[in-house]
């Protein structure tokens, strides 16, 4: 492997081999900011698809067999030598997808503490014995055993914005769980995700065990979707994407985690100055390509005015520009990514919003955006911009904010900001999201925390012990016993 870190191509894992593939076609990764061209990686054919999946299916009947501590053994390992390659790891993700690179270097070492954590979950992992005679037709001589068995092969399929952290938070669990992976990274992503594989690899993957495809999805999607080898699918990304391959998995089961517009409600009685704070660095930090980023405010009028004045004065601390000076606003991952953007922007301000701050665009890089007077009739009150814009959408009560919160076709999370517990605990009852933060912005971690989105916003539940279970299946033994 000492080859990989040299080569502006970069190979694809099969079966234990580094290998190019025979399609001969590479494709290009700028960095966002387009002043880098990061590297290449293969476009896969059908029938290296094919091996990949077939090989990640001979390697999962013995590591099947392994004990949890052997599996962990191995997560152990893997968690040693990303942080040793932390510092290439946090460079590549900072030119790749463009991330400032303090935050870089700490998605890498989240992601080795993931790891470590999920070996440690998976040694816990008990199954349970339920005696037969509980129920009224049952007896006394019957016990259930409940054990949890892998599912196979699990495909996992990540986005862009976390390529190494959201890429292992599918693959540890999976192989805890007895699994084998066949990986699809995302295609601007994909030399991350390769660098994570390859500290696999170094600490001793069997052979076959996880497989790199690379690809883009337009192409190779579907095969990979559809193909009869593949036992779960663990996808996250697009909504749109999403549904889609959930449509053609058909009897495959599915994780989806995708997209979101988190609202932040804040009444009148809240800590304003907390809720700015909060709202200002969920809205932005990775210039807000956060599934879990706040992307609509939902305030009382009377409040408003006092809020707005303290999130823009917070905005004033944003870094704007380059990830290599480890800015909060970066540049976007694409054009087409910024130019959806502007367009939101533009339309909210066709239709009457008004311009607190922002709306300027240098290539793909979008300054910090703030926009008041956001009504129904703009797209940027429904919308996942993806980008660092924050719409405040005015209410006349906690009713209207509930009701405007609720109608969104996305339910991931809400974040609530008042000093009143009781009220809050009500507001987070009536809301349709996966997690609802309490004087917090919203967020993912920790990542022991159950995560799940409601509604266009997912299916499935994650989180280190949830992401095990959600992987493999139960399996029942049950004991006739023929004495008391
Ligand atoms: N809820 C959550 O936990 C999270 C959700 N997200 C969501 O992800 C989105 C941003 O990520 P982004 O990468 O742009 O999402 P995309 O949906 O564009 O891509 C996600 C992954 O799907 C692949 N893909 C694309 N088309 C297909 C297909 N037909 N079949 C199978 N795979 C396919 C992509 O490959 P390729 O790159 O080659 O096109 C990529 O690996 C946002 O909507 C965000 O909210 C992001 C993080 C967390
Ligand atoms: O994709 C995402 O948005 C990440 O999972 C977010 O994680 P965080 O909210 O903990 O930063």
């Amino acid at each position: 492997m000492n080859e990989l870190k040299t080569m502006k191509a970069y190979p694809f894992l099969l079966n234990g081999e580094w290998k190019d593939s025979t399609s001969e076609k590479l494709i290009g990764i700028e960095s966002p900011s387009g002043n880098d061209n990061v590297g290449e990686v293969q476009a896969m054919t059908e029938h290296e698809v094919n091996a990949a999946i077939a090989g990640a299916n001979d390697a999962q009947q013995n590591w099947a067999r392994k004990s949890f501590a052997a599996r962990a053994q191995l997560l152990y390992a893997w968690a040693e030598q990303l942080l040793e390659m932390k510092d290439e790891l946090a460079a590549t993700i900072m030119k790749e997808v463009g991330k400032g690179l303090a935050s870089a270097e700490k998605e890498v070492i989240r992601t080795a503490d993931f790891i470590k954590y999920t070996a440690e979950e998976g040694k816990r992992l008990h199954g349970e014995l339920i005696n037969g005679g509980s129920f009224n037709a049952g007896s006394a001589n019957k016990f259930a055993l409940v054990n949890r068995n892998p599912v196979g092969v699990v495909l996992a399929i990540s986005p862009f914005n976390y390529p190494v952290n959201l890429s292992a938070a599918k693959i540890a669990p999976a192989l805890m769980g007895g699994n084998a992976v066949v990986f699809k990274p995302a295609t601007q992503g994909a030399i991350g995700g390769t660098l994570m594989v390859e500290a696999l690899d170094k600490a001793g993957l069997p052979s076959g065990l996880v497989n790199l495809v690379t690809g883009k999805g337009s192409e190779i999607g579907d095969h990979l979707i559809t193909h009869p080898q593949i036992d779960l699918i663990n996808f996250t990304g697009g909504s749109k994407t999403g549904k889609s391959i959930s449509q053609k998995a058909s009897m495959v089961p599915v994780i989806l985690e995708l997209g979101g517009k988190d609202p932040a409600i804040v009444l009148e009685d809240a800590d304003l100055d907390k809720a700015a704070a909060d709202i200002v660095s969920g809205g932005f930090s990775y210039s807000g390509q956060r599934c879990t980023a706040i992307k609509r405010v939902l305030v009382q009028d009377e409040t408003a005015d006092a809020l707005l004045s303290k999130i823009k004065e917070k905005m004033e601390g944003l870094k704007v520009g380059a990830p290599e000076d480890n800015a909060d606003v970066t540049p976007l991952i694409s054009s087409k990514a910024a130019d959806y953007v502007t367009g939101l922007i533009e339309d909210a301000l066709e239709k009457g919003a008004a311009l607190v701050k922002g709306n300027h665009r240098n290539g793909n890089l979008i300054y910090p955006t703030l926009l008041d007077g956001v009504t129904k009739d703009m797209d940027v009150a429904w919308e996942e911009p993806f980008g660092p814009v924050i719409p405040v959408i005015r209410v006349k009560n906690v009713e209207e904010a509930i009701h405007i919160a609720n109608e969104s076709e996305y339910g991931l999370q809400a974040s609530i900001f008042t000093r009143n517990m009781e009220k809050a605990i009500h507001i987070g009852n009536e809301l349709e999201v996966g997690s609802v933060q309490i004087n917090g912005k919203t967020e993912r971690g920790p990542d022991h925390f159950p995560f799940l989105g409601v509604k266009s916003s997912g299916v499935g539940v994650q989180g280190i012990r949830k992401s095990i279970e959600s992987m493999t299946r139960e399996k029942v033994t049950v004991l006739n016993m023929t004495q008391g």
